[in-house]
């Protein structure tokens, strides 16, 4: 691990010496995860697109107003997850609006036509749904939660994730990107990531990069969850994703991040955080994605087969065997692994439960049978 001095001294590498940095990150990964890299055949369930925050860089959110705002029908989500299992995929992810209902009359309506009162509860009995109904696995990214919400969809998840976006509390001021969103304050999203340490989640967090933060935020946010880690250990993989401006946002206009600020941060976060946690960028935000390889990653993330990435729907998906082609590239495989990992897998009933235990275990044996296998 490099000192925190160290880490903000490379906020203007480049050329050689981002070069330099990259083969540093790039040696730290293939002594701990080796010559492979992996992804997750998944599904993405967007169960609601209202939102009781506003980012400024999101186009996921609708505002009550438009005819787009909803919420999937059980039926809805159950065909998705079913057409998904058809085609292998083993990971049903969860991603959806913060608490439409605490600020949309719309929400708590169409909420009351399904039968209930909170985004949360629906959302525990969609993922107990995919449970009974398919061989999928439930991963959910519902933003800020206590500890109570984590814990009571334990049972239905077999990992979670909430995005950390930035430390910065200058981000909350007006005109910048988390300007009026009260589950993007860094204290709600710190109190998440340590709530879900106490309840051994296996536990997805990540960066967002460009939205208006330091060198040294970055930097800050990354040592904020390597000290989480370091006191529970269940930081499973950190997600660095560059910030993509859409039309139609108020960041529309805002620069984004270019490939070395991708790379530079990538190798950081790399010689940041604990070695035992996965470093993962999406395949579909850049390009050139295949130069994380060399800067440090050993993830791209969920990849799927069926749905687009509704956070970046006018980002398709590489096919997978794009993906492949840019591993072989470099000298590395790719492999499918799961939504937990397989290290968090196998400490008896810390990370699962016990019913979790059992649906992953048929997942691997499974996977087995079928050509290639999944990680475990
Ligand atoms: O398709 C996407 N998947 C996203 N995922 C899914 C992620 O790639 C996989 O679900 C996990 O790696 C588990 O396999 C997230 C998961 C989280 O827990 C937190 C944030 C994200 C963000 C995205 C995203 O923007 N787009
Ligand atoms: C699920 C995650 O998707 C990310 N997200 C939301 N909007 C964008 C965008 N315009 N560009 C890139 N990532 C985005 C946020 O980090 C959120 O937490
Ligand atoms: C489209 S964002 C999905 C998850 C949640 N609303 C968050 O921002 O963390
Ligand atoms: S990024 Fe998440 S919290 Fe922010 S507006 Fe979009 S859905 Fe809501």
């Amino acid at each position: 691990m490099i000192s925190d001095s160290e880490a903000i001294s490379y906020e203007f590498a480049t050329g050689p010496d981002l070069y330099a940095l990259c083969q540093q990150a790039a040696t730290v990964r293939d002594d701990s995860w080796g010559k492979q890299l992996t992804y997750s055949k998944k599904v993405f369930i967007p169960l609601t697109n209202m939102c009781r925050d506003s980012c400024g860089y999101c186009t996921f959110v609708q505002s009550p107003d438009s005819p787009h705002a909803n919420y999937m029908t059980p039926e809805q989500v159950l065909k998705t997850a079913r057409e998904g299992a058809v085609l292998d995929c083993k990971e049903a992810l969860f991603s959806l609006g913060e608490r439409p209902e605490e600020r949309h009359q719309k929400a708590r309506d169409m909420l009351a036509n399904l039968g209930y009162d909170s985004t949360l509860e629906y959302l525990h009995d969609q993922c107990e749904s995919v449970l009974t109904h398919t061989s999928l696995l439930p991963h959910v990214n519902a933003g800020a939660l206590s500890f109570e919400e984590l814990k009571h969809l334990k049972p239905v998840a077999a990992s979670m994730g909430m995005m950390l976006e930035n430390v910065s509390n200058d981000l909350l001021k007006k005109g910048q990107a988390h300007y009026a969103c009260p589950d993007k304050t860094p204290k709600r999203r710190l109190d998440t990531i340590e709530q879900a340490g106490r309840l051994d989640i296996a536990f997805t967090t990540g960066i967002l990069i460009g939205i208006g933060e330091s060198w040294a935020d970055r930097v800050r946010s990354l040592i904020a969850i390597r000290d989480r880690h370091l006191a529970y250990g269940h930081i499973q993989e950190v997600i660095i994703q560059n910030f993509r401006a859409k039309a139609g946002t108020s960041m529309a206009d805002y620069q984004e991040p270019n490939l070395d600020d991708m790379k530079r941060t990538i190798a950081v976060a790399r010689l940041i955080l604990p070695n035992d946690i996965s470093i993962q960028a999406p395949p579909n935000l850049e390009v050139e994605y295949g130069s994380y390889i060399n800067a440090g990653i050993n993830d791209w993330g969920g990849i799927s087969p069926l749905t687009k990435d509704f956070i970046n729907p006018e980002r398709a998906w590489p096919q997978i065997s794009s993906v492949s082609q840019a591993c072989e590239g470099l000298g590395y495989s790719l492999a499918e692994r799961l939504t937990i990992y397989d290290h968090f897998q196998h400490q008896n009933t810390k990370y699962l439960t016990p019913n979790l235990t059992q649906r992953v275990a048929s997942l691997v044996s499974r996977a087995a049978q079928m050509s290639g296998g999944v990680i475990a």
